[in-house]
């Protein structure tokens, strides 16, 4: 620790966190529960005389997938090293292959963690349906999705001190829940050494912040004003007051040199006395008078001479009361910019001397009383929040977290599947495969490339090119290698991607990562219905209508005859009324909320069968989708939809 303006103050390391998802996939389906009380209620196996189909339950139905084992994919294992930074350059993670036996390939049962659970969404009686490859292109900016506020020069500071105070309240709800994990898990190792908030800090970090970098910044922060309370350092951090956690000065390197930037400062007598005119920071200790500046003292030194701001943030020790939340009951608060005027080398002892710097808070900013604000911060109740961390118990590659910042409900509980669930008399064939030892090409050699109508439809960094009313990706028949870049949505997510409580659309979900335009996004999975059967379901909220229109010539156009199994039509046996109907059994895909102006499409995928009746639904980018952005793609909302001039579902 350099300097002395924060005693005590709370140190980071690098603390880590043993990241194991929170649990295996494995052969019987698990059961994700907050509240082992909820366990029995909600998973009735479909009744499979009545409806003709049946579900992966029991495990023994023939042509059911079920049970591939795989491993806990390997960045949530004990000591791996975060690489979030560049995730969509992470080479994808292959532990859902298509070479398995056919069958669910792993389900887990969701359940909400809360009695207070409401119903996820206002239900409506009508009939809503999503279509693969029969979405209508609109070409209109309308949507049901209730429009972002236009940012205009007047409204821009309000809109980014709603977004700062957003975030930092999602923080505390993410935070308190990591925290409590951290403790059991230590609590379980009977380890009483390690820091609880810095391991829930560092996962928090790796696995749920947007913002990944470190970057520093100089001078007063949009959305933040004078007089802000925060509950840790981990709070500064985040919205970018003070980023070290090691040292009480932060500084940015400029050119060759440092330039401190911000302060963290215990609370002066001044101070306390309402003046924060004046602070004394005590900087390094030297053996001479003449030894050589060095380090935060130095960059304080350059901040004198060049005259650059300072934020200082004064660390408030809180007596413990009722409402203390925050570790050790210290806060922070933000009190304003200051101007290094004056430094000093002062002698102490005989052979050591102390830089002391003086600084002077300048002009113009809010007064504030730090105790009142203390005071107020304590006094405020508990905010009201739920979060998940992963909502699939370890059945995706990367934890699908929920969160609701809005309220204090847990999602509707439903059983969770990462895989398509086929019908339980239906057996699927695996599709011939191409010879490519060395992976695929476009070469009229690679049969896969021929049923794409001579081409890969992916470019080798695994974007589509766009979409097709099929596509064929390398399947478990073919010889080339699991890398081939002919095998996409197969490979599972590859982005952040969390569910989250909207003001008024119930669920959603939005990307924590930037999504580049063509990459895939998920699958859409639940229980393969026939149509007549989806007609009967209580609740249709969760039907997605393959509706594959392959043959659509309007809509294809040219497209269709470069597909060889599409050119002559539909076959004997071919069907067009199935539905994956989500309801009981889905992936987070379920909560993608509808918008005709989507930034995802959906497409039908075929690789471990060739059944074109059932294909896998796959989402894609449409366009590039920045962190946080929810995502959407257009339902094609016809049966009872009331529909906008430009032909748009409207949700009433
Ligand atoms: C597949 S679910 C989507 C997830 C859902 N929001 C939830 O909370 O579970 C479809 C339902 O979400 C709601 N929804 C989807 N898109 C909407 C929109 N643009 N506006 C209003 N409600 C929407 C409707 O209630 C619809 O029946």
């Amino acid at each position: 620790m350099e300097g002395g303006s924060v005693p005590g103050a709370e140190t980071m390391t690098c603390g880590r966190s043993d990241g194991k998802h929170a649990s295996e996939r494995g052969a019987n389906p698990q059961v994700f529960q907050l509240n082992p009380a909820m366990g029995k209620e909600n998973s009735p196996p479909r009744d499979s005389k009545s409806i003709g189909f049946g579900t992966c339950g029991g495990g023994a139905a023939t042509g059911c997938r079920k049970g591939r084992k795989a491993l806990v994919p390997w960045r949530f294992q004990i000591g791996y090293k975060r690489t979030w930074s560049s995730s969509q350059g992470l080479s994808p993670i292959i532990n859902n292959g298509s070479d398995g036996p056919p069958g669910t390939r792993g389900s887990s049962k969701f359940e909400d963690g809360s009695r207070q659970c409401a119903p996820a969404t206002a239900r409506k009686r009508s009939r809503v349906q999503f279509s693969a490859a029969a979405q209508v292109q609109t070409g209109s900016a309308s949507s049901s999705v209730p429009k972002e506020k236009k940012i205009t020069p007047k409204n821009r500071v309000s809109i980014t001190r709603e977004s700062v105070m957003a975030s930092l309240h999602e923080f505390r709800v993410i935070y308190k829940t990591l925290l409590e994990e951290e403790k059991n898990k230590r609590r379980e190792q009977e380890d009483g050494t390690a820091h609880d908030d810095l391991g829930a800090f560092q996962v928090f970090r790796e696995r749920f912040c947007v913002e990944h970098g470190d970057k520093r910044y100089e001078g007063s922060l949009p959305g933040v004003q004078v007089g802000d309370v925060f509950d840790s350092n981990k709070e500064l951090f985040l919205v970018g007051l003070h980023r070290s956690q090691e040292s009480c000065v932060d500084y940015i390197k400029k050119g060759r040199a440092c330039l401190a930037v911000s302060i963290v400062s215990y609370v002066q007598h001044s101070a306390l006395n309402h003046n924060l005119d004046f602070l004394l920071h005590v900087g390094s200790t030297a053996a001479t008078a003449d030894q050589k500046m060095e380090g935060t003292d130095m960059a304080l030194k350059r901040s004198m001479d060049n005259k650059t701001q300072v934020r200082v943030i004064y660390r408030s020790m809180a007596h413990l009361g009722e409402h203390s939340r925050s570790e050790g009951d210290t806060y922070y608060v933000y009190g304003g910019l200051y101007l290094v005027e004056k430094f000093c080398r002062e002698k102490i002892t005989e052979d050591q001397f102390v830089n002391t710097f003086h600084l002077r808070r300048m002009p113009g900013q809010p007064h504030i009383n730090i105790q009142e604000l203390v005071k107020k911060r304590m006094a405020e109740p508990p905010s009201n929040g739920t979060f998940v961390v992963d909502i699939s118990a370890g059945l995706e590659n990367i934890p699908i977290s929920a969160i609701n910042s809005v309220s204090n409900e847990y999602p509707m509980p439903f059983s969770y599947i990462s895989h398509m669930q086929y019908p339980i008399n239906y057996q699927l064939e695996p599709p011939s495969g191409c010879d490519c030892v060395g992976g695929c090409l476009n070469s009229p050699k690679c049969a896969c490339a021929v049923k794409n109508g001579g081409k890969i439809p992916f470019s080798k960094n695994g974007r589509t090119f766009g979409e097709k009313p099929l596509v064929y990706e390398c399947g478990p028949s073919c010889k080339c290698p699991p890398t081939c870049h002919n095998r996409v949505s197969q490979r599972g997510i590859k982005f952040r991607l969390q569910v989250f409580k909207t003001k008024s659309m119930g669920w959603g979900v939005r990307t924590l990562d930037f999504i580049p335009n063509g990459s895939f996004v998920c699958e859409y999975t639940g229980e393969l219905v026939k149509d007549e059967d989806a007609e009967k379901t209580e609740n249709d909220e969760y039907l997605f209508n393959i509706g594959h229109n392959y043959y659509n010539v309007s809509r294809w156009d040219n497209l269709l005859k470069t597909i060889p199994s599409l050119r002559s039509g539909p076959q004997e046996g071919e069907v067009n009324d199935i539905a994956v109907d989500a309801l009981k059994s889905g992936n987070f895909a379920r909560f993608i909320n509808h918008s005709c102006s989507g930034n995802l499409f959906s497409q039908n995928v075929l690789y471990d069968h060739d059944n074109k009746s059932m294909p896998h639904i796959a989402l894609f980018a449409d366009v590039d989708i920045p962190p946080l952005q929810p995502l959407s793609y257009d339902y094609n909302y016809t049966i009872d939809g009331v529909r906008d001039p430009q032909g748009c579902a409207i949700y009433r």
